[in-house]
């Protein structure tokens, strides 16, 4: 017998699945045969990333696996309840990958903490990618992500450019896909508040964020100009009009497509 906060939950996931499967048939992120790997950091976004995908493997009409990772860089300062995700995986009958490593402390002293961090990061859970014979990669971006992204790119790189949904990588052998974009961090939080993800055990004490912090107080103010701030910067991105921006009728500069300020 289910209990009332059970069946919440359930309403909860089921409202936000909804949306995140309508974006997966409109983006054509998913197709029969993938087997996607979802990036586990012990936040809340990517707890919720997890039970999606396991919505998708009941919900959607291929035939789609999925597996779960967590890159742990012990000596690092953060500290996450890797026994929690084991769990959750478990419950959701979901395979997982404890990935273990130490950032290299000297190249941490020219580079800095945190460019280090994500980069190791990024090249471990990309190998075991491959290893595990995955074709796609997940990982718990959401519209607030990419808009802070946006910005931080266009006030310190002039360009516009944020985090596509889709990104293939290494020879098309992988895909990077971002299935959370169409949910506001609201929406996120609406559905996570209601369930029980544990704490970091101790919080990374290299701070290194502080634009996007700064992008994100910035925000938090323009929305209280105008509610739909996020969403109408989000879809900026789908309607651009060429002939009205300053080099109209000029070739375009030909620029890197890669993405500037990735969310690390
Ligand atoms: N240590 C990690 N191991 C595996 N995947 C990770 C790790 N850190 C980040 N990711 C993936 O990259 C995405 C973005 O990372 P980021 O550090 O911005 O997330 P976060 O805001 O700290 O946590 P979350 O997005 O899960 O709430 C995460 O949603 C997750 O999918």
């Amino acid at each position: 017998m289910k209990t009332d906060e059970q069946r919440l939950v359930e309403k909860a996931l089921k409202k936000v699945s909804a949306k995140v499967i309508q974006y997966i048939y409109q983006t054509e992120l998913l197709s029969d045969g993938d087997h996607i790997l979802v990036g586990l950091s012990g936040g809340k976004d990517s707890y919720l990333l997890l039970e999606l995908m396991a919505e998708c493997v009941r919900r959607l009409p291929y035939s789609i696996k999925v597996s779960a990772a967590h890159v742990a860089l012990d000596n690092v300062g953060y500290r996450i309840d890797t026994g929690y995700m084991a769990r959750l995986c478990n419950h959701l009958n979901i395979p997982f990958y404890l990935l273990k490593d130490e950032v290299d402390l000297d190249n941490e002293k020219k580079k800095g903490m945190c460019f280090v961090c994500a980069w190791m990061r990024r090249k471990m859970i990309f190998n075991l990618t491959r290893e595990i014979g995955c074709n796609k990669l997940a990982f718990g971006h959401h519209m607030d992500d990419a808009v802070q992204t946006l910005l931080m790119n266009q006030i310190w790189h002039g360009t516009i450019s944020a985090m596509p949904c889709s990104l293939s990588m290494l020879d098309e052998r992988i895909h990077l896909i971002r299935p959370m974009l169409c949910l506001a961090e609201e929406d996120v939080t609406a559905y996570t508040a209601l369930r029980d993800y544990p704490p970091s055990l101790a919080t990374c004490p290299h701070d290194c964020n502080t634009k996007r912090q700064d992008i994100r107080n910035v925000l938090s103010q323009i929305k209280s100009m105008n509610k739909a701030a996020i969403k109408n910067l989000f879809r900026s991105m789908e309607n651009i009009f060429p002939e009205y921006l300053p080099q109209s009728g000029k070739p375009l500069k030909k620029r890197n497509s890669e993405n500037l300020m990735e969310k690390r």
